[in-house]
């Protein structure tokens, strides 16, 4: 969430956070090479819409500005909390060659790519982030018990995503013997749903690839909506397949059998009003189709499903919510049905893909420590592309206040640094983001009228086209059959002509 040469006691009190790319002083954000400039924040003061009651309470609010009011804004192709990166897509000492980042069905995979992005993702559990650290307490305590000890610990690239993820959806503490208050949530049930999850994956991208050094490696997808009731990529070439032992867990031939995750202990963060941190506890736990008690999300959505919610024109609906109806936020985010009507029962697309993994990755708080959040998210990022791509919104879409906390238009995206708001993802990620995605969307079927059309048109193009060769055959036949009795004719008509003049000479002579 920020910077580690930010956190010092000075940094926090300063509320600035402009570190140099060199590490040289007087060149904060690079200036000196025209990187960037540290300039003050602006955060999003519109009006929120009506599920929080509690402005004031919560460090989230007007991100990041309970924590740091100035911070770097890079120029052209920089980026970074220092200026000292290239936009996505981009490389190079001036960041002006072109990469490609293609991110690519993980099922097409070949081997040898499905056992490197395993190994990428097992190294970023286990590789201290190299810029972020996280904080573990509210701003209240961040100074320490002694106020000269910022409260804040290292943590690990993949560890950072769960964290980030956490963070944005944990309940606001309302103080001691309060009960915290759970309808707020910065990344879900919102316009902000499909924004900020694009960031949160481009974060973990351009981490693995500045880990990799690599920076044309790209997150795979998973297609989730193949309807049924297996899990494709839970093999072990991939996120791992079922343990022949116990149901809910993994086996053990895979890497992701030892992950432990982290962001467990919900209840205490909630009543005592502490922060998750980077231990990790139990294995992941997973039971793809398992849940006999709801057996509505038993079943994966149906490509048909991907189909309908692309042909929904209407980006987000008041209130801009999980209530919202006719949206293409919130079907894609699956509190709709997938033609856009909404239904508090139903689970659809992106929802009802985490439901249906009934353990881990079913629950807000802890879903990403299971690698598949990573493949399901990427393909639910693909689906928002290709509806940007096909209905053309400008940002005047994206609704600019009364939205939910966190998911206005101009609202700095909570946890993320340096500050990056939801207007500047909802923008076609090939053209503006530096990567894209390879895949071929399922075509809709035929509806019943659309079929009687079509076979009348063709029955008339059919009897137009016999017809018209069974003419010219007609046609060319006579032809042929004039010609062929041509040189009979040719003589008869040449003996008449004789006779004739023959005729005409001696009645002349007469
Ligand atoms: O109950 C739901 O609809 C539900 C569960 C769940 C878990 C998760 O990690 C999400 O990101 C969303 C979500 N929705």
């Amino acid at each position: 969430q920020f910077p580690r040469e930010c956190v010092t006691p000075e940094g926090l009190q300063s509320g600035q956070c402009c570190p140099s790319p060199t590490g040289t002083v007087g060149d904060e954000c690079g200036a000196t090479t025209g990187r960037g400039q540290c300039v003050t924040i602006t955060a999003d003061n519109r009006r929120h819409g009506p599920q929080y009651p509690h402005d004031g309470r919560d460090d989230r609010e007007r991100w990041p500005l309970r924590f740091f009011n100035r911070s770097c804004q890079c120029n052209g192709n920089f980026t970074g909390y220092n200026c000292g990166r290239c936009r996505h897509g981009l490389t190079g000492p001036n960041c002006d060659q072109r990469i490609s980042v293609v991110r690519r069905n993980i099922m097409q995979m070949s081997a040898a790519e499905k056992q490197a992005f395993v190994n990428a993702l097992d190294q970023a559990k286990r590789t201290i982030h190299p810029d972020l650290v996280i904080c573990t307490r509210r701003y209240q305590e961040v100074f320490g018990p002694d106020g000269n000890t910022p409260q804040f610990e290292n943590i690990t690239i993949y560890n950072y995503f769960v964290w980030t993820h956490y963070y944005s959806v944990s309940k606001t503490y309302l103080g001691a013997g309060q009960p915290s208050f759970g309808g707020v949530d910065f990344s879900h049930e919102g316009p902000g749903f499909v924004t900020w999850h694009r960031y949160h994956l481009l974060q973990l991208e351009r981490d693995m690839q500045d880990m990799l050094g690599d920076p044309t490696f790209a997150l795979p997808y998973w297609n989730f909506a193949i309807g049924g009731s297996e899990c494709d990529i839970c093999t072990d070439d991939l996120v791992g397949a079922r343990s022949s032992f116990d149901a809910s867990a993994l086996s053990s031939n895979s890497v992701f059998s030892q992950w432990r995750v982290i962001c467990e202990s919900v209840d205490d963060y909630d009543t005592l009003g502490t922060i998750c941190n980077n231990t990790e506890t139990s294995p992941i736990r997973r039971n793809p189709a398992g849940n006999v008690a709801r057996p509505m999300v038993q079943r994966l959505p149906e490509p048909q499903d991907v189909v309908d919610c692309l042909e929904l024109n209407t980006f987000d609906t008041p209130p801009f919510y999980s209530t919202s109806s006719e949206s293409f936020r919130n079907t894609i985010e699956g509190y709709s049905a997938p033609q856009g009507m909404y239904d508090p029962v139903v689970r659809s697309l992106h929802n009802l893909a985490h439901l249906f993994l009934n353990g881990t990755g079913g629950q807000t708080h802890l879903s990403p420590n299971d690698p598949i959040f990573v493949l399901l998210h990427t393909f639910t990022d693909a689906v928002f592309d290709e509806w940007l791509r096909r209905h053309i919104p400008g940002e005047a879409v994206y609704p600019e206040e009364n939205a939910p906390i966190g998911h206005n238009r101009r609202f700095n995206m909570v946890p993320f640094w340096p500050p990056i708001t939801n207007a500047e993802m909802f923008v076609s990620a090939p053209e503006n983001l530096g990567y894209s995605y390879e895949v071929q969307w399922p075509t809709r079927a035929y509806t019943l009228s659309e079929i009687i059309t079509i076979a009348i048109v063709a029955a008339v193009l059919v009897v137009a086209v016999v017809g018209g060769v069974i003419a010219c055959a007609v046609r060319a036949r006579s032809y042929r059959s004039a010609e062929a009795l041509e040189p009979l004719l040719g003589e008869t008509f040449r003996r008449y002509s004789e006779d004739d003049r023959r005729m005409d000479k001696s009645q002349s002579v007469v």
